[in-house]
């Protein structure tokens, strides 16, 4: 269902005034600093807080005339929650419970949804018996098995540790692209997450969205200094190979896969302007051959301490002033750039950007 929100709150001296929209399918991620409004916006949508003003509409139903219970809003957060004196199998059957289903019915529901996650074999186990992982793979089963019309995620990878975040994203990513009805609101610092699970990004800063887009434009070319310094990463499309990422024109760029990346599945290469060497072409210094590629540049602009380099085939490079003038560039100058492939990671990509 499509979410259309239109939200005005307060909350002591801080103001938020925000309006979006959510496809049905598709996933919107709200990335922003501390304090800008995230996790108000996210209990604006679930009903814990209350807005001065809004209007939240679910298909035709407005949620900010609706208690939380009626809203169809399926949560998980960083911690995942569960009810500890009850089995893994009775918390995620709890949410079909609510929803008015028997007790052997919301149980074939629950295993269905562990299947799902990959958590069948804990079904009888209680939530201390679980590592970080496995327990908010249990909590992504009991957000789903209510069959929300709206899922909101609130961080939901920030505390699990580097070990684990990678399955649970690569769930997440399998999860939300094979449900095409419930429109999907995911709050985050991180702008990987966003690349991997977001259709669309909402960047807030002090209550008020300053930019928003499909994910890849607003990381790759970023027109505030905020969203800038989280992201003005390098982001090259295509799918994912062994050694690295296939364009669909055919270039190769080598890297290292994430581990939740795919072999034939849609990524993105991300590397950073730092990572990107830029000689003249003149240079017959050989390369690294796969990743070195001709451009030519169409922008400088000073980004704190060094140049960003623009060029015609979509990558930024930093370099100091001072090789800028070493090199003589200017808008239109030709040149080789050189991407160093420990440097490149092949992430999985939303499907649908
Ligand atoms: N109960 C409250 N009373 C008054 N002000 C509040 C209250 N709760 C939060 N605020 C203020 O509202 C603003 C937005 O807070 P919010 O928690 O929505 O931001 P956030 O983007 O989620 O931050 P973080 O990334 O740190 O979780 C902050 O300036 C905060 O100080």
């Amino acid at each position: 269902m499509m979410l259309r929100a239109e939200i005005e709150l307060s909350r002591g001296t801080f103001d938020l005034a925000v309006d979006f929209e959510v496809p049905a399918g598709t996933v919107l991620a709200i990335l922003g600093p501390n304090g800008s409004g995230k996790s108000s916006l996210l209990g604006s949508l679930s009903g814990l807080l209350r807005p001065r003003r809004a209007k939240i509409l679910l298909g035709d139903r407005d949620l900010h005339q609706l208690p939380p219970h009626d809203r169809s809003v399926g949560l998980l957060s960083q911690d995942p929650l569960l009810f500890p004196h009850l089995s893994v199998l009775d918390n995620v059957a709890f949410s079909p419970r609510s929803k008015g289903a028997g007790r052997a019915e919301a149980r074939q529901i629950a295993r269905r949804w562990l299947a799902e996650v990959d958590a069948a074999e804990f079904e009888r186990r209680k939530p201390a018996q679980l590592s970080g992982g496995q327990a908010q793979r249990v909590a992504v089963a009991r957000a789903l098995a209510g069959e929300p019309d709206l899922l909101l995620l609130d961080e939901p990878l920030a505390a699990l540790d580097v070990d684990a975040a990678p399955a649970i994203r690569g769930l997440l990513r399998r999860v939300l692209s094979a449900n095409a009805t419930r429109a999907t609101v995911l709050v985050t610092h991180d702008p990987l997450d966003a690349l991997a699970l977001a259709d669309h990004v909402l960047v807030l800063t002090e209550g008020r969205a300053l930019e928003r887009g499909p994910t890849r434009e607003v990381l790759a070319a970023p027109r505030t200094a905020f969203t800038a310094r989280i992201a003005g990463l390098n982001l090259v499309a295509g799918t994912a190979v062994d050694d690295g990422l296939r364009t669909d024109e055919g270039r190769l760029i080598a890297g290292m896969l994430a581990e939740d990346a795919a072999l034939g599945e849609p990524a993105v290469a991300v590397f950073a302007p730092s990572a990107v060497a830029v000689y003249p072409v003149e240079d017959g210094r050989p390369g690294s051959p796969r990743n070195t590629m001709a451009a030519s540049v169409t922008a400088l602009e000073p980004h704190g301490p060094v140049i960003r380099l623009r060029t015609d085939v979509g990558l930024a490079a930093d370099l100091t002033p001072a090789a800028v003038a070493d090199l003589r560039l200017e808008p239109g100058t030709p040149v080789r750039l050189d991407i160093k492939a420990t440097t490149v990671t092949v992430y999985p990509a939303s499907l649908t950007v």
